[in-house]
This record gives C-alpha cells, sequence and structure tokens, in this order.
C-alpha cells in the first residue's frame, strides 16, 4: 500500500473540513478524489503531504508515518498544486531545474530530468521564456514539469485542469496516464466528473469532508438505483398520456417540461423498447429519444441529493 490514510479529521476553527477521512491507494492506481468546491481535496492532499496539521487520524505513505521532516520520503513524491508555483525571475528551463534540485543532487542526473521534463510537457521550445509570456495552459504544464521533473513514484496532482485550454487540458490528461505507464501511482482531485471518469482507475467522492462512496466508476454505478435515462424532445403530452408513462415497468422518475419528457429507469432491460411501443400504441409524434447512461453526477446526486456541478 503506497498511502494508507485513517479516519483524519481538519478543523478550520468551527468547521469541519475532513471529517474521518480515510484512503488506501496500491501502487499502480490513478485515484481519483472527485468532489464540489470546498468538500475538502485540498485539505486533504496537504494533511496527507504534511503542509497542514491535522486534528485527529495518521497518515502513512510507502508504509511510513509521513511527517514534515520525512525527507527521503518527500524525494518520491510529485506535487503539483492547484495554484501555479513557479519563479516569475526565472525562465522555464531554470525553474524546472530548480525544483528538481531540491530532490536530485546530481549534476548530470539533473540535467537529463530536466530534459525529460521540458519534453514530456511540451514545453522545449519554450525553455528560455519567462512564466508571464506563457499562456495559462502553457504555465499550468510548467507547473507540471517543476512537479514530476525528479520521476516521483507517487504524484499528487490538485485540480490541475481548471481554466486551462482544451488542448492543453488533453496534454495534460494524456501526460498523467503516460507517466502512470510508466510505473507512477497517481492522486488526482477535480470536480470535473468526465475527466476522473476517463482517467481514474478507482474514485473515491468526497462531500462536506466525508467518503461518501469509493469504487470503480463501473462499481460506482452500481451503487445507485438509476440505471437509464431516455429524453423524448419535441412531445406535446395529455395528463392520460402521461399517465401512461407512469405505468412504464422499473421507471423511477418522470419529469416533463417545455415539451420534453425525461424519464429514469432503474434495472431491468429493453426500457426504450417498451417506450417506443408505448409511443407508436398510442400515436404520440416527437422530434428526438435518446438514451443515456448514468453519469458520475448521478451518482453523486442520488447519494447527496446534490448536484456535482462539473461546468465550474
Ligand atoms: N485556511 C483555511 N481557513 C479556513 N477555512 C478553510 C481554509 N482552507 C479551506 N477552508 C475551508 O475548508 C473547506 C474545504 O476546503 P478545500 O479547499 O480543502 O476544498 P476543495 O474540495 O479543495 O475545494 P476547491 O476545489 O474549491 O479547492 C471549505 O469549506 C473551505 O472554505
Amino acid at each position: 500500500m503506497i498511502v494508507r490514510v485513517e479516519q483524519l479529521v481538519k478543523r478550520y476553527q468551527e468547521l469541519v473540513a475532513l471529517d474521518h477521512f480515510s484512503l488506501q491507494v496500491e501502487e499502480g492506481e490513478i485515484l481519483g478524489l472527485l468532489g464540489p468546491n470546498g468538500s475538502g481535496k485540498t485539505t486533504a492532499i496537504n494533511c496527507m503531504l504534511s503542509l497542514l496539521k491535522y486534528d485527529k487520524g495518521s497518515v502513512e505513505l510507502f508504509g511510513e508515518p509521513m511527517r514534515p521532516d520525512a525527507y527521503e520520503i518527500k524525494k518520491q513524491i510529485g506535487v503539483v498544486f492547484q495554484n501555479i508555483a513557479v519563479f516569475e525571475e526565472l525562465s522555464v528551463e531554470e525553474n524546472v531545474r530548480y525544483f528538481c534540485s531540491l530532490y536530485v543532487k546530481d549534476k548530470a542526473e539533473r540535467e537529463h530530468c530536466v530534459e525529460w521534463a521540458l519534453d514530456f510537457v511540451g514545453l522545449r521550445e519554450f525553455r528560455g521564456f519567462r512564466p508571464r509570456k506563457l499562456s495559462g495552459g502553457m504555465l499550468r504544464r510548467l507547473n507540471i514539469a517543476c512537479g514530476i521533473a525528479h520521476h516521483p513514484k507517487l504524484i499528487f496532482m490538485d485540480e490541475p485542469t481548471v481554466a486551462v485550454d482544451p488542448q492543453s487540458r488533453n496534454n495534460i490528461l494524456e501526460g498523467i496516464v503516460k507517466l502512470n505507464e510508466q510505473g507512477a501511482t497517481v492522486i488526482y482531485t477535480s470536480h470535473y466528473m468526465e475527466e476522473v471518469e476517463q482517467l481514474c482507475t478507482r474514485i473515491v467522492i468526497l462531500d462536506d469532508g466525508r467518503v461518501v462512496a469509493c469504487g470503480t466508476k463501473e462499481e460506482l454505478k452500481e451503487m445507485i438505483a438509476l440505471r437509464e435515462k431516455i429524453t423524448i424532445e419535441d412531445v406535446v403530452l395529455s395528463e392520460e398520456q402521461r399517465a401512461m408513462f407512469e405505468e412504464l415497468p422499473a421507471l423511477l422518475d418522470l419529469q416533463y417540461h417545455s415539451r420534453q419528457l425525461r424519464l429514469s429507469f432503474g434495472v431491468g432491460s429493453g426500457h426504450l423498447e417498451s417506450l417506443l411501443g408505448l409511443l407508436r400504441r398510442a400515436q404520440i409524434s416527437y422530434g428526438k429519444i435518446y438514451s443515456e447512461q448514468p453519469t458520475l453526477n448521478d451518482v453523486f446526486l442520488e447519494i447527496t441529493g446534490r448536484e456535482l456541478r462539473d461546468d465550474v
């Protein structure tokens, strides 16, 4: 086990930011810590790294208790913070070299690491630039290069794709997969459920500092009742017709607004077929019909009763 966190409690005065938060991460995982803004993701990372004191609980990394002075453990860790943390007065290359020098003392090895990291994030051509000359996405990539140049075995990434252009976002996501393929274990926080779903081998969902669910994306979706959502657009229904839909087997919910009918179904099969049969028999015309699988937002919604916003 590379990470073992037991029952962490962290308070900021009255506010309980982490409420008995536990986490286990095995070598080779890309673990997604998913939760809305303010759910405690950054606090959890900072406590795991001993950058923040916590009130209760324990953190072990690589089988050893993590402490602020645990230098041997820190050498094996890479951190990419949410806020860009680079020096304005240093060039791209000098920034990467500086951060790498904190852990890699041998000069030749360090230069090798710097070249590798610049290539890895695609900033070789910009090596002489000062950070202020870089776009937002490139700055994020520099932040990543600084965090990973020393080839850490365990990488923490705190929302590395917030406010970046789609090209940099793809570059970052592909980079994380590559790092993982090369042997790194990754802990990745995000409130973008699609990213987490695409990237992570296992997902922990946080809400108000508590773990509300944990598993692979398939396991998480198995935890909830919802199995299929079907939407019919541009449809006009009488009260009687609406009542007919309410009789459909395994129906969990029906919403009808602005000529749009949204139906949620639980376990079972052939929901679309039964629906099409009903539309045909009742001679109801419609514009478009489509079926969707549950998302992690549905999981969050069913567990907490609130939306996990994915667009901020
Ligand atoms: N230094 C602090 N002092 C007081 N409260 C804090 C402090 N840092 C965080 N908080 C509060 O603790 C809670 C958890 O914050 P945290 O930043 O860990 O959440 P998060 O999930 O990382 O959110 P975001 O995605 O917005 O960074 C929030 O309610 C936040 O307002």
